[in-house]
């Protein structure tokens, strides 16, 4: 039996299910297959490694979405260039920078073949891959069409550990060569339990380890945090085509959280988009200045979260961060 039908059967056998430490059992397994299908092998197709679109700007927004959304004609709007939009499927993988606000963010107009990606297809697991490295990502759903697109796409990106709005877990896991398992936990656990937690351990043959919970969390998230590799990024469903909908949908559309509605052939909305990327990004600017001299206000340095005083360094200069010494910063 492959990889894919195993995990087709453990899915089966979860809707059977009713109790969260069987389920839990099952979840661990399932995680397990589909690691494994991420991983490179020669047997299962390409390597899960992105295409290879340099990263340049100060951030980098993917766009996701099934073919014949929108996604090259918003490109080309925000852009003001043409990126071969068409009225035909799988036409391109583009890379363009916009400038907002003096921060050059990258967009990726990812090829509209998202589903199939966590069983291994090759171009899909590409596409997924290259989702891992955005700082952001708008999935781009078409307003006429139902809302079934945007669960599939939300299942094919957690199935390969992306983590949509999510913040990681708060959990302190510790792998030890000796001493048997800590286990530990500064809140109430409600959706999961110490037994399940523990055959999943030893599902995973770790018998030695240090665990500290501090947070309700569920056995998937426990799972994500023995995984390890899970992305967390932040998401906006961009709903395109609001031209063709009826007025009741449009509002009841953007009401809906992180969501927004736009029409690309209309220019509707298009520099509200780009406002909330600026704001999903949670960029920051930061402006260098010598001694006793005011800074330059018109070149900073644009960052994103999660960026240290490392990277300022490495964006002014390869050479500066080796020799880095101290840092006044207001
Ligand atoms: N009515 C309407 N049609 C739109 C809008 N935006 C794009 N379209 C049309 O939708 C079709 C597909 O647009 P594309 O931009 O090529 O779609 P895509 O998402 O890049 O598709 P793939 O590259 O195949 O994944 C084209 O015929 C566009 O003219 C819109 O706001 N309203
Ligand atoms: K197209
Ligand atoms: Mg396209």
């Amino acid at each position: 039996m492959g990889v894919v039908e195993k995990i087709k059967e453990i899915e089966e056998e979860m809707a059977r299910i009713a109790t969260e430490y069987h389920l839990g059992l099952l979840k661990a397994k399932l995680a397990r297959y589909r690691q494994q299908l991420l991983e490179p092998t020669t047997k299962s197709g390409p390597a899960g490694t992105g295409f290879d679109v340099q990263k340049s700007g100060d951030a980098r927004v993917a766009l996701i979405g099934f073919p014949s959304v929108g996604k090259s004609t918003l490109l080309s709007k925000l852009t003001h260039t043409q990126s071969e939009a068409a009225a035909y499927e799988f036409t391109t993988l583009t890379a363009r920078v916009i400038e907002y606000k003096g921060a050059r963010i990258q967009l990726l107009d990812l090829p509209g073949i998202v589903e199939g990606a966590s069983q291994g297809r090759g171009r899909g697991r590409q596409v997924v891959s290259t989702a891992k490295t955005a700082d952001l990502i708008l999935i781009m759903l078409d307003a006429t069409k139902s809302d079934e697109q945007r669960r599939l796409l939300e299942h094919e990106l957690d199935a390969v550990g992306i983590r949509l709005n999510k913040s990681k877990p708060d959990v302190v896991f510790k792998k030890r060569t000796t001493g048997g398992i800590t286990f530990n936990t500064t809140v109430k656990l409600t959706k999961t339990d110490e037994k399940t937690i523990r055959t999943i351990l030893a599902g995973y043959k770790l018998h030695n380890c240090d665990i500290m919970i501090r947070e309700d969390i569920t056995t998937d998230e426990f799972i994500d945090v023995l995984i390890g590799n899970r992305k967390y990024v932040p998401c906006v469903y961009v709903y395109n085509k609001i031209d063709s909908i009826s007025l009741e949908q449009v509002d009841k559309i953007a009401r809906s959280p992180q969501s927004l509605v736009i029409s690309c052939e209309m220019g509707l909305n298009l520099d509200y988009l780009v406002s909330r990327i600026w704001e999903e990004l949670k960029m920051v600017k930061v402006y260098t200045k010598k001694r006793g001299a005011h800074p330059d206000l018109d070149d900073p340095v644009c960052l994103h979260t999660g960026s240290t005083i490392e990277t300022v360094c490495n964006s002014i200069h390869r050479s500066l961060a080796p020799n880095f010494r101290y840092a006044l910063v207001w």
